[in-house]
């Protein structure tokens, strides 16, 4: 039996319970990611992200963007915005998606992390315009970044390392029962970029 064959099975569950993540690795040459992070930092509509939190107007210094198959309005911490249409890159990167994971996706959020001082906090992508349990696929381009999930009860925590070209999936009951976050790191100066497909219902 090869024993490093589970390492690289991307069938296998990164959750003990209560929702299935699946690392699929690169899914595409370094040449090619290579490609894809110069394009999209140099064609997609990046702007800062609003939010209203506690009453207060915060601008982050991450940049988002979001586009979609319809003009789709998505609000999440009392924002609201419209998808964009597709880019040709776009429109690729989602192919490649719905090929390795068998699913569909009609949108995307983009993040662009400048540098390790820019992260996400912990949180669950179950806004009520998401399909319930649909799965996120997730693709990340530029500095390799650790990527976590906590469950929301037992508070057991999981961290992978997300590298360039890669596909991460989150489906099933993931978002319900734990939250994910890209931790602020000292050691990163460079630019990440992350694409995350999802079904929005209309
Ligand atoms: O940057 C990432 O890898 C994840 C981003 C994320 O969780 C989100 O956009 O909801
Ligand atoms: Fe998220």
């Amino acid at each position: 039996m090869d024993l490093f064959s589970t390492t690289l099975d991307h069938g296998n569950n990164l959750l003990p319970f209560g929702g299935t993540v699946n690392y699929y690795g690169k899914v595409m040459t370094t040449v090619m990611a290579n490609v894809y992070y110069d394009c999209l930092l140099n064609t997609i509509e990046w702007r800062n992200d609003e939010a209203i939190i506690l009453g207060k107007h915060i601008i982050t210094k991450r940049k988002v963007a979001w586009y979609g198959d319809l003009p789709f309005e998505y609000t999440y911490s009392n924002t609201t915005k419209y998808a964009l249409t597709w880019t040709k890159e776009l429109l690729e990167l989602k192919k490649i998606c719905e090929e390795q994971t068998g699913e569909t996706y009609n949108s995307c959020l983009l993040n662009l992390y400048h540098n390790g001082d820019e992260g996400m906090a912990w949180h669950s992508d179950g806004e009520k315009d998401l399909k319930k349990n649909g799965a996120i696929a997730s693709l990340s381009f530029g500095a390799e970044r650790k990527f976590g999930f906590k469950h929301k009860q037992t508070k057991q925590t999981i961290y992978l390392v997300l590298a360039h070209g890669s596909l991460l999936v989150m489906k099933n009951e993931t978002q319900s029962n734990w939250q994910h976050r890209l931790p602020p790191t000292k050691l990163i100066k460079t630019p990440r970029i992350n694409l995350t497909f999802r079904t929005i219902v209309v």
